[in-house]
C-alpha cells in the first residue's frame, strides 16, 4: 500500500489525465466497427457446450455482477477449493465467481475441461482427468526423433507455414529448438536426487547491476559446413541462435562425470542449428550453450547470452538489406518472403519494418554530468534502441571491490522533433514516476532520472543483460513449452502486482520484457503506463484510446467505449504467450473486419475444433486458459489474479532466478 501511495502522490501531482494520456499512440478508430458486433459474436455459445457449469463474467468495472446471461462464460481451470476466487480477489468487489453446475459452459471448456463428475462435485470443471478435445490432434511431442533434414531452417516455420495449417510436429517446424526426445536428452546426476545446476560465479547484485551474474556462455560457433539458407531471416536466426534445450538426464548413460557442466546432448537440431557436431569433446561447450536446461526434479534453469544480440542482429540485417552483389540472392529471397502474406505475422517482419525507422543516435548521446559519473559511472556501449533514444550500459567501479564493476542501464529520453515540451515531460514523468515506485522481482527497477548536459533526460535502471524477449524469440524461432511457461508465469506475477498497485502497463509486448541472463523477466517501458486507481480510491477508472503495438492491442480498444486497462494488459499477455510458443503473431490486428486471422479466431474459438494455433498447444489446461485470456469480451476475460490461480499456471514451476528476479 505504501507503494500505491507513492505512485498516487507522484501521479496526483501530475494530474491523472496527464498520466493517462501520456504517450498514447492514437490511431483512427473506424466508425463502422462497434464493440457490440464482436461481443455478440464472441458470446454466442456453441451447441456442444450447453449442458454444464457456468461462471459469471469478470466484473472489471464497478463490482456489479452481471448475471443477465447465464450462458456467458468464463472458463478457466477450476481452482483448488482453498483457492476459489472470491470477490475481494479482484480489485475490490469486482469479480464474482459462482459456478453453477447445471448451467452452460462455453465451447472452451466443454469437452476437455469438464470432469465426468463435475456436477456431482459442484465444480465447474476439472482438467486433470480429462482427455484433450481431440485424441488425434497434432500434439507438441514430448519425444521426437532428431530432424531428418538438418538443413531445415527457421524459415520453413516462421515464414512459410500458414498459421492455420497444422504443423507436422512442433519439433519438425522448430529449426533451433531441440526436439524433446528422450533419446536426445540427458539429465544431470539422475542417480541422485540432487540436481546439478550451474552455480553462478557470484551472487547477483541486488540491483542486478553486476557483470558477475553467472556463467557466460561462449558464442555459438557458426558452421561453415551447414547447408546455407538463402533467406536472410533464417540466417540471422541460425547465426544468433543458441542451442535451445539441454535436458540433463544421465539415466541411460554411465554417470562417470558429475561435473555440473557435463551434458550428453546428442541433439540433432542443436547440431543442425549450430553446425557443431555434438561430440564428446564439445559436450561442455554444448552445455554452456544451452539456453534452457531441465533437471530430474522438474526444475530448470535458463542461461541466456549477454545481450549484444540485438545490436548484432541490427548490423546483420543491415548487411543483408544493404545490397552487396554477393547477397543479391538473399535479398531477393527476403523480398519474396516479405511479399508473403503469412510473413506479416512473423515477429521478424515487424522488426524489419521498424528497423528503417530507427534513428541511430550513438554519436549524439548527451554528455552526463560529473555527479552522474560519480553515481553511476560512464555510459559506454549501446545495449538497445527504443523509439525515443538509445539505451547504454554504464560502468562504475564497485566501491566495495575495485576489481569488479557495477553495471546500469541508462535510457535516453530524447524529445521527438514533433513532440511538444509538455508532451515530452508528460511521457517521461509518466514512465519515471510509475516505474520508480514499483518494486517487484518481475518489474524493472528504476533508480534515477537525470538530465544530461543537453537537457535530455536519462533514466537509470537495473541492467538486464539477457536482452529482451522479442530478440530471444526471434533467435530461437520459438521457445520450449516449459521455457515459455516459466516466462509467462513470471510475466503474470509482474502484471498481477502492477494491477494490485493500481497501474496498468498498456504496452505489453515481448520488446518490453527484459531478461537477465538467468532468465528472469522484467517488465519495462512504462511510457504508456496508466494509474487507473489512486491509493484512496476503491474503484478503478476506465479508460479509452488506443495504445500499444497492433498485434497486442485488445479488441475493445478499437471501440469508442471506455474499457478497463487491466483487461487489455491481460489480452496482451495471451498474445505474448502465443508468440513465445509459435514464433508468430496470432494476427496483425484484433479487428474482425480487417484481419482474416482474427476473424477466424473469433469463429473457431466457438467451434469444438477450436482455433488451430491454440489447439496445437498440448495441454488442455493451457489451451483453456489461453482462450479465456484471449476472450474478445473483456467482461469475460480472466484477470491477472485468476490466471495466477488457474490450474495451468499453478502447475508451472518457476525457476529460482525468475522467482527471485535475479
Ligand atoms: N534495463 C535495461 N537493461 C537492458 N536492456 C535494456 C534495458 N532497458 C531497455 N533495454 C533495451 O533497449 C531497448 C529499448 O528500450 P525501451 O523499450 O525501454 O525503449 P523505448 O524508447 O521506450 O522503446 P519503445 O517505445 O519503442 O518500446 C529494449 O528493447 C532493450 O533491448
Amino acid at each position: 500500500m505504501d507503494r500505491v501511495e507513492d505512485i498516487s502522490s507522484k501521479v496526483a501531482s501530475l494530474g491523472v489525465d496527464s498520466v493517462k494520456n501520456a504517450s498514447k499512440q492514437v490511431v483512427d478508430i473506424p466508425k463502422h466497427h462497434h464493440h457490440s458486433d464482436e461481443d455478440a459474436n464472441a458470446e454466442r455459445l456453441p451447441a456442444s457446450s450447453s449442458s454444464n457449469g457456468d461462471a459469471v463474467p469478470v466484473e472489471y468495472n464497478n463490482g456489479i455482477a452481471n448475471n443477465e446471461d447465464p450462458g456467458k462464460q468464463m472458463n478457466y481451470e477450476e481452482p483448488l477449493e482453498s483457492d476459489k476466487l472470491r470477490s475481494n480477489d479482484n480489485y475490490g468487489a469486482q469479480m464474482v465467481h459462482s459456478p453453477d453446475p447445471s448451467a452452460t459452459p462455453s465451447r472452451i471448456g466443454s469437452v476437455d475441461a469438464i470432469a465426468p463428475n463435475s456436477s456431482a462435485t459442484g465444480q465447474q470443471h476439472n482438467t486433470t482427468s480429462k482427455p484433450p478435445i481431440s485424441q488425434n490432434k497434432t500434439k507438441e511431442p514430448t519425444a521426437m526423433p532428431p530432424p531428418t533434414k538438418p538443413s531445415r531452417t527457421p524459415t520453413s516455420f516462421m515464414l512459410g507455414a500458414p498459421p492455420h495449417s497444422k504443423p507436422q510436429t512442433s519439433a519438425a517446424h522448430s529449426p533451433i529448438v531441440t526436439p524433446a526426445s528422450s533419446a536426445s536428452v540427458s539429465r544431470a546426476n539422475s542417480s541422485s536426487n540432487t540436481p546439478h545446476k550451474p552455480t553462478p560465479t557470484a551472487a547477483p547484485n541486488p540491483n542486478g547491476a553486476t557483470n558477475n551474474n553467472g556463467p557466460v556462455p561462449a558464442p555459438t560457433p557458426i558452421s561453415t559446413t551447414a547447408t546455407p539458407s538463402k533467406n536472410p531471416v533464417s540466417r540471422l536466426q541460425r547465426i544468433f541462435s543458441q542451442s535451445s534445450v539441454n535436458r540433463q538426464n544421465n539415466k541411460n548413460k554411465p554417470s562417470a562425470n558429475t561435473n555440473t557442466e557435463e551434458t550428453n546432448s546428442t541433439n540433432g537440431s542443436e547440431t543442425g542449428a549450430s553446425g557443431v557436431p555434438n561430440s564428446s569433446s564439445s559436450a561442455n561447450q554444448n552445455a554452456k550453450l544451452s539456453r534452457f536446461t531441465v533437471y530430474d526434479d522438474g526444475s530448470h534453469t535458463h542461461q541466456l547470452r549477454p545481450a549484444k544480440r540485438q545490436e548484432k542482429l541490427g548490423k546483420m540485417l543491415k548487411d543483408f538489406l544493404a545490397g552487396s552483389s554477393k547477397k543479391r540472392e538473399e535479398e531477393r529471397a527476403a523480398k519474396e518472403a516479405a511479399a508473403d502474406s503469412q510473413h506479416q505475422l512473423s515477429l521478424v517482419q515487424s522488426w524489419i519494418n521498424g528497423y528503417g525507422q530507427e534513428k541511430l543516435a550513438d554519436k549524439n548521446f548527451g554528455k552526463v554530468s560529473a555527479s552522474f559519473v560519480e553515481k553511476y559511472g560512464r555510459c559506454q556501449e549501446v545495449i538497445g534502441r527504443g523509439a525515443f533514444g538509445v539505451v547504454r550500459i554504464s560502468h562504475k567501479v564497485d566501491p566495495q571491490n575495485s576489481r569488479s564493476e557495477l553495471l546500469y542501464a541508462v535510457k535516453e529520453f530524447r524529445r521527438k522533433p514533433t513532440e511538444s515540451q509538455k508532451k515530452y515531460t508528460k511521457r517521461l514523468t509518466s514512465e519515471f514516476c510509475i516505474s520508480s515506485s514499483l518494486r517487484h522481482p518481475n518489474v524493472i527497477h528504476t533508480l534515477d532520472l537525470i538530465q544530461d548536459n543537453k537537457g535530455d533526460y536519462c533514466e537509470v535502471m537495473e541492467l538486464c543483460s539477457g536482452g529482451d524477449l522479442y530478440t530471444l524469440i526471434m533467435a530461437a524461432g520459438r521457445l520450449e513449452p516449459m521455457e515459455a511457461d516459466c516466462f509467462f508465469k513470471q510475466l503474470m506475477r509482474g502484471v498481477d502486482y502492477l494491477h494490485d498497485m493500481g497501474v496498468a502497463h498498456r504496452d505489453l509486448k515481448p520488446e518490453n520484457l527484459l531478461l537477465t541472463i538467468n532468465g528472469s523477466i522484467k517488465i519495462t517501458d512504462f511510457g504508456n503506463g496508466e494509474c487507473f486507481r489512486m491509493a484512496w480510491e476503491k474503484e478503478a477508472h476506465m479508460t479509452c484510446g488506443l495504445c500499444g503495438s497492433a498485434p497486442y492491442i485488445a479488441p475493445e480498444e478499437y471501440t469508442e467505449n471506455e474499457f478497463d486497462p487491466r483487461a487489455v494488459d491481460v489480452w496482451a499477455c495471451g498474445v505474448i504467450y502465443m508468440a513465445m510458443r509459435t514464433g508468430r503473431h496470432l494476427w496483425r490486428v484484433a479487428k474482425k473486419s480487417e484481419d482474416e486471422f482474427y476473424a477466424k479466431y473469433l469463429m473457431d474459438r466457438k467451434d469444438e475444433s477450436g482455433y488451430e494455433p491454440i489447439e496445437m498447444l498440448e495441454r488442455s489446461r493451457c489451451r483453456n486458459t489461453l482462450y479465456n485470456i484471449l476472450h474478445p469480451n473483456p467482461s469475460y476475460r480472466l484477470t491477472a489474479k485468476q490466471i495466477m490461480k488457474s490450474e495451468w499456471v499453478r502447475s508451472i514451476k518457476l525457476c529460482e532466478y525468475g522467482s527471485a528476479g535475479l
